[in-house]
């Protein structure tokens, strides 16, 4: 549920492009700011909501081995130039005492997190943050790589430079071989 302001938003996209120097009034240039305002409704629609929700759906399941979803695809939103980067994430964790999620809860939890304004370093902390709060699992790691278009089309200008950032919890912290086993199932 997103609460974003609409008309404030319409009301500074046409100051941005009266500042740029553009008629916000020019025939093209008319409909922006709605556009704009419905566009940034989207891709903050996550600022209010808790990504633990969509980790309710819980199934007792005797499984206490690793579990990994990866190649997430999302789309975030840096919040130092409010440009776009994106990339995949991947999500693994070891369940505890039969605490089993839905599958695709990884990914709404990924995506919750991710429309946003953002840090990469964020996205990933809070998402392996909530499952451990949530699923009360052994351990989580949480591995998102991304581009982020702030670095390639504008300023040092490096396009295909990725960042990879990791969160590790729990057990899957304290046991080098565990996480390499994801690694390695990232990687394949
Ligand atoms: N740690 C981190 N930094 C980010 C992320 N997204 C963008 N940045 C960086 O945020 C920094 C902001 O630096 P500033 O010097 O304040 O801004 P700037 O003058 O626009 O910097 P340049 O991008 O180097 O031109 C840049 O180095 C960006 O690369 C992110 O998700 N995590
Ligand atoms: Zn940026």
């Amino acid at each position: 549920m997103s609460e974003v302001n609409r008309p404030l938003i319409e009301e500074a996209v046409r100051l941005i492009l009266t500042a740029i120097g553009e008629d916000p009034n020019r025939e093209g240039l008319l409909d922006t700011p709605k556009r704009v305002a419905k566009m940034y409704e989207e891709v903050f629609s996550g600022l209010n909501e808790n990504p633990e929700k969509h980790f309710e759906t819980i199934f007792s399941e005797d499984h206490e081995e690793l579990v990994l979803v990866k190649d997430i695809p999302f789309y975030s939103m840096c919040e130092h130039h409010l440009v776009p980067f994106f990339g995949k994430a991947h999500v693994a964790y070891i369940p505890k005492n039969g605490r089993v999620t839905g599958l695709s809860k990884l990914a709404r939890a990924v995506e919750a997190v991710a429309k946003r304004p953002q840090l990469q370093e964020r996205i990933t902390s809070t998402i392996a943050d909530s499952m451990m709060n949530k699923l009360e699992a052994h351990g989580v790691m949480v591995v998102v790589e991304a581009e982020h278009m702030c670095m390639t089309m504008r300023g040092v200008k490096k396009p295909g430079s990725k960042t990879i950032t990791t969160a590790v919890r729990g057990t899957l912290a304290e046991d080098s071989i565990a996480r390499s086993e994801v690694l390695s199932l990232i990687k394949n």
